[in-house]
Parts: structure tokens; sequence; C-alpha cells
């Protein structure tokens, strides 16, 4: 059933996730602002120095400026006298005319060689500023990327750390390739607004009130006509920053179903090569690629028009002032030095408006990409180590502190179902148990059979607790401890699992041997400093494992790769290992592609084995295997099952004739359950003997 569409997230607590991300880059933060102080300091300095300069060249001395600051009764500017307009000042009075007694400081005036030509000073000055502006724009930039880059890292771990907690149902509903998404674009987007935009935008606006600051100075009726072309488009702009936000959301929505898609048939190409699919799945995918082209056509035709708006908006502010400015200097009410810094300021503070308006829509942008972000991380996730208390001490070990050191009840056998009821999150009206009532006896090996669909794998998914029942209890143990009242990673610390696919990962053959170690904890691994865990292990001496299921084991590498030598020599794998040049350090590829399935299935044997668990479930693990691997993996079963609580789950009788007791699963019940002899007697017609025959008949040679 599809999910509902979650309501949608207040802009409001968004904003708060921003924030709160950002938080911890405060310090960055502060120096980029006062960067961004000193560099709009500098900018704004120029078109101020430039149009000042323009008056006293074109003024000619130190006099008329004088006279002509001073004004007029009747508020109009006294006449020049042009034929005086040449520069006849030295440099001292030349900067003097340009910015007017006392303020530039008596200090920077006394540098000045008596000497010296006054475009040459004024050069020099100006020079000054703008080192000091590019430094301060090189400090902005370096500490607001290196935070983004921080915040991005931040957000990538704890989005994967999110998803690798949540629940199954989670991984049922959403494909690979929107998680990997989430992941990559939009964390990278929304770590891009928070760093790159946001300094962008504190200079852009520092910048733009810097200018229109300076311009009210300048000439205030000028000023205020040019404000009168901000607010319609400022509406425009939110407008359309609200229509690109839901596009790019859309978009990313049909990028992330590309992603699944093709994700799903890279990981999977043998299959589709088999199928011989491979036009079929190309076209698919060309055709979802249409659907992803559609969206961002749309999106490019609005953010043209609202980037083109934008700009124009800039320059139409621009074209405001030359026209009333050209005005005022005609009527004498400003210079043409004025109209000079005034044009100058109205290209910044247009920049600076169409600088902002993109802003708005990148965080628009970044606000679609938080939300699906923020989404996944509030996603209710599985229980981490819950409301339970340890209950066993563990002999003669103490903590830190010197206390008693307790442990988690052993998982050992039996395993017991009591009234189990069960549906799938994703699927609530379609029952898989009901009642189902089933006990694997301490130390015996049970096979559990039952036709396609019948619910054996999920019988593992629940003793795991990858699911948990709608009603009755699962315990273990003579002690009949219910599985809930145990963490879950200890739970699964504690069971060796196999399953039919025999998953393997990418790295070498040791790497995929060392996950099986049940002391390798991730509570030595931090969310924020993200320790690689093999280096660590190398370092023994310098790591101490937790205490684990072993009551204390800190074994060193010698001793690790001898146990691990012990668990291939009796999974029947390390022969064929020790023949590869690489031997324990062969790169088998991702998920163990460069391996043959009786080779994974063996490996995956070997790496339960290390895990050395009282309770093992293997799920149809000789599924793939011709019967000479299969012979070959049943001997090394041979000798694992041994002293273990085995539930088997098989098809194949091949594989069933290691069990002591079969259970046969039917109609969501265990429809019957004895000993081979019991079930296979011919004064029963079981469901199991027909099971069998019917095997036998169809592939006589299993
Ligand atoms: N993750 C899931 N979400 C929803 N339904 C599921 C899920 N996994 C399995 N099912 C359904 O639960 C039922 C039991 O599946 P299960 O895999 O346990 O059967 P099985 O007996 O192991 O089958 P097989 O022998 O073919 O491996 C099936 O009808 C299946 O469609």
């Amino acid at each position: 059933m599809p999910d509902p569409l979650p309501p949608p997230r207040p802009a409001r607590k968004t904003f708060q996730h921003f924030l709160a991300l950002a938080r911890p880059e405060t310090p960055a933060f502060l120096t980029a602002l006062a960067a961004v102080a000193v560099g709009t300091g500098t900018t704004v300095v120029f078109p101020f120095a430039i149009g000042k300069c323009m008056d006293a060249m074109a003024l000619g001395n130190t006099k008329q400026l004088v006279d002509r600051s001073k004004g007029t009764a009747d508020g109009t500017l006294p006449a020049i006298d042009t034929t005086a307009a040449h520069l006849s000042m030295n440099a001292s009075e030349f900067i003097e005319a340009s910015f007017g007694p006392g303020v530039i400081p008596a200090w920077a005036m006394d540098l000045i060689p008596p000497d010296a030509a006054p475009l040459s000073v004024l050069s020099a000055g100006l020079v000054g500023v703008f080192v000091v502006g590019a430094l301060a724009t090189f400090v902005r930039n370096t500490t607001v990327h290196v935070a983004g880059e921080r915040i991005a890292a931040r957000l990538r771990k704890r989005v994967f750390a999110s998803v690798v907690h949540q629940r199954l149902a989670f991984f049922d509903r959403s494909g690979t390739g929107e998680v990997m998404n989430r992941l990559s674009n939009d964390v990278t987007q929304v770590a891009k607004t928070l760093s790159e935009d946001t300094s962008y935008f504190l200079r852009n606006f520092a910048q733009g009130a810097g200018a229109l600051g300076m311009m009210l100075y300048t000439s205030p009726q000028l000023c205020a006509i040019m404000l009168g072309v901000i607010p319609p488009v400022a509406v425009w702009g939110v407008f359309f920053g609200k229509k690109v936000r839901d596009l790019s959301k859309q978009m990313v929505d049909e990028l992330a179903n590309a992603g699944s898609i093709a994700e799903e048939r890279i990981s999977n190409i043998r299959t589709v090569r088999a199928l011989g699919n491979d036009e079929l799945e190309v076209g698919r995918y060309a055709h979802q690629m249409n659907n992803v082209f559609r969206v961002a056509k749309h999106k490019s035709l609005m953010q043209g028009i609202y980037y083109g708006v934008a700009m124009g908006s800039g320059n139409l502010g621009m074209v405001t002032v030359l026209y009333f400015g050209g005005q005022y200097v005609s009527e004498g009410l400003i210079t043409v030095g004025d109209l000079s810094t005034m044009l100058l300021y109205s290209v910044y503070a247009g920049f600076s408006i169409s600088a902002l308006l993109s802003y708005y829509g990148d965080l628009m942008k970044a606000a679609g990409s938080a939300e699906r972000i923020f989404d996944l991380l509030e996603t209710e996730k599985t229980p981490s180590r819950g409301r339970e208390t340890p209950t066993q001490v563990i002999k003669g070990a103490m903590d830190k502190e010197g206390s008693r050191m307790k442990t988690w009840p052993q998982v050992r056998g039996p395993l017991i179902f009591e009234g189990v009821s069960f549906a799938y999150p994703t699927r609530p009206d379609f029952p898989i148990f009901q009642d189902l009532e089933l006990e694997v006896r301490e130390n015996e090996t049970l096979a559990l059979v039952g036709p396609s669909g019948s619910g054996k794998s999920s019988i593992a998914g629940l003793v795991t607790r990858m699911y948990e029942p709608n009603a009755g209890r699962i315990l273990f143990g003579p002690e009949r401890v219910p599985l809930e009242s145990v963490p879950k990673e200890h739970l699964r610390k504690s069971i060796s699992y196999v399953t039919q696919d025999a998953v393997l990962f990418s790295g070498s053959v040791r790497d995929n041997l060392f996950l099986g170690f049940p002391d390798i904890e991730s509570s030595h691994l931090s969310v924020d400093d993200g320790l690689n865990l093999f280096p660590l292990l190398e370092k023994q001496e310098a790591f101490t494992f937790g205490h684990g299921i072993q009551g204390g084991n800190a074994w060193n590498m010698e001793e690790r790769m001898s146990r691990v030598r012990d668990a291939c020599r009796t999974a029947n794998c390390l022969a064929f290992i020790e023949q590869w040049e690489d031997g324990f350090d062969t790169v088998i590829g991702e998920r163990g592609a460069q391996l043959s399935g009786g080779q994974r299935a063996r490996l995956a044997l070997a790496r339960a084995i290390l895990r050395d668990s009282h309770v093992l479930l293997l799920d149809e693990i000789s599924a793939a295997l011709d019967s000479v691997s299969e012979a070959a993996l049943h001997t090394a079963l041979e000798r694992v099952l041994k002293n273990r609580t085995t539930l088997l789950i098989a098809h194949r009788w091949s594989s069933i004739q290691i069990a002591d007791r079969i259970a046969v699963l039917g109609d969501g019940k265990i429809i019957e359950i004895g000993t081979p002899q019991d079930l296979l007697s011919t004064s029963y017609n079981s469901a199991f003997r027909r099971l069998v025959e019917h095997q036998l008949k169809t592939a006589p040679t299993m």
C-alpha cells in the first residue's frame, strides 16, 4: 500500500535545521563576517574616490572646491570656472581637495612625498586598499569553503548512519538509487547553500547595503528613485523562486528514479544479459532520462526568466540613475563626479540585488533538498540500545570504574516461537504467520521446509529482529529469555546468519572474513571521527576491544589470522584461498563478483564460523551450488553444526539430510514436525514425503 505523502515541512523548521547544522561553524562564519565587512569597505571606497578625484581634476584647484562645498544661499552649486580646470595641485593638495580636509588621517598624509604626482599617490592608495580587499576575499572564501566541506562531511556521515539504522521496512519502500541520491546530491546542495552561497549572500548584502548607504549620502533623491525599482522585482523574485524550488524537488525525484534503475540494472548486469534485455534496459533508462529532461527544461526556462529578470532589474536601476542623474547635473544639483559615483554604486547595488535574488533561488533549491534529508533523519529508526539492562555478570571482569562488568545473556538454544503472528509492514493485510508455534531444541539442527513463499526466510528475519512479530513472543535459552529483552546489536553479533545469496563486500578476502569477529564493535568509532577499523586492528596493542560476547577476548593480529585459517579449513575454503597468488589479500570485487557461487558460500560460512555463535541460521546456503560444491559444503557443515542450535532453511532433499528434525511450514503454521525417519515413514502420508518424492521425480540427480 503506498504511503500517504508526508505533510509539507514548515519553513521555520527547515530553517532551524539549517541553523543547527551551521552552528558548529560559528567561528568560521564570524571570521567570514569580519572579512565581509573589511572587503565591503574596500570595495565601497572605490566609486567614492573616483567621483571625488574626477571633481578635483575637473575643478582644478582647492579653492573652487572649498567654495563649492560651502554652497550658495539658494541651495544651488556655485558656477565653475572651467578656465582654471587644470591639475595645478601637488599630491597632498589633490588628496585633500578630493576627499575634503581632515578625511584622510594626518599620519597617512605625512607619508605622501612632497614631489609625488597626484595620480600616482591616488593609484598607490587604491592599490593598498585593494590588497586589503583581496586578503579579505581570500579569508572569506577559504573559511567559508572549509566550513562548507565540514558541514557536508558531517551531514553525509549523519545521513549514512541514519540510513544504516532505518527499519527494514524503509528499504522495502525506498530504492537504493533514491537513498544514494540523498547522500550525494541533496547533501551537496544543502552544504553549498549553507557555505558558499551564504558567503556570497553576505558579501552581496553588505556590498548592496554599503552602496545604497553611499548613494543616500551622495544624492538622497537619486537613491530614492533607484530604490523604487526594487520592491516589484523582489515580489517577482519570490514568486519564481518558489516555482524553481518545486521544480528542483521534482527533478531530484526523477533523477533518483533514474539512479534506482541504473543501480539495480548495473549491479545485476549478469541477469540483464542472461535475459537478453540489454536494449530494453537501455530504453527504460532513456525513457526515465526523458522525464528528467522534461522537468529540467521547464526548470531551466523558469530559472532563465528568473535570473534574466534579476539581472535586468539591476541594469534598470542603473539606467534610472543615468537618466535622472544626467538631469540633476544639467540643473547643477550634483557634479559630474557625483554622477559617476552614483553610477558606479548603482552597478554595485544592481549586481548585489540580482545576486541576492539568485541566492533566494538557491535557498529555495536547497530547501527542497533539505526537506528530503531532514525527513530521512527524522524517520523512525530501529531503536538502538534500548531500555534493557545487562543481566549477567562476567566473572572477574571489571569496568573502568572498578565495578563488576555485566553483559547480556548468551543467545543459545532452544529457540521457541510462542503464538507468533506476523505481517510485513508494507503489506499489513497479508499475514505470513498466524499463531505460529515452533521449538528448535538446544544443540539440534532443525530443517525448515515448505513451499516457496511459505515464510521460511521470514522466520530468520524474525529471529534476527529485522522485523518484529505483531503478536506472540520468541524466546531463547533454557531461561526462556524473550528476544526483545536484549539489544539487537548483541543479538545479531551472537547469531551466525548465512543468507542464500552469501553477500561479500568489495575488499580483500581477509577484510570480509574479519567482519565475522564478534568483538568488532562500532562503539569504538564515533560518527564524527569516522576512524577506519582495519588500521586499528593492526595496532592491536593500542586498541582494546570491548568485552563482546566472548567475555573479554583481545586477540592480536597473529591470533586472529590463525583463527581465520582454522575457520577456512573447517569451511573447506583454505585450499583455494592459498592457491591464489595474494592469498588472504586477494581482492574479490564488488559483492565478491570475482568468486564462484560455491566459493562465496564457503567464505560466508567461514565468516559465520569465526563468529563462533551457539545459534546458527543457515538460509538455503547451498541453493546455488552444484552437487560437488554442495557435498564439500556439507562436509564442512557437519563439523560446524556439532553442539550448536541450528535452523536450516532448505529446499532440497540433499541439503536436509544433515538435519536432526524437520519442520514443514504451510498456511502460516507448522504443519508437520519430526525426524526424517518419522516423516518419511511409509505408514504416514506426510506432506514432507510428498515434497521429497516430487523432488526426486523432477530432479533425480539431486
Ligand atoms: N520485505 C518484504 N516485504 C513484503 N513482503 C515480503 C517481504 N519479504 C517477503 N515477503 C512475502 O512474504 C512471504 C514469505 O516470504 P519468504 O521469503 O519468507 O518465503 P520463503 O518460504 O523463504 O520463500 P522461498 O522458498 O521462495 O525463498 C512471501 O509471500 C513474500 O512475498
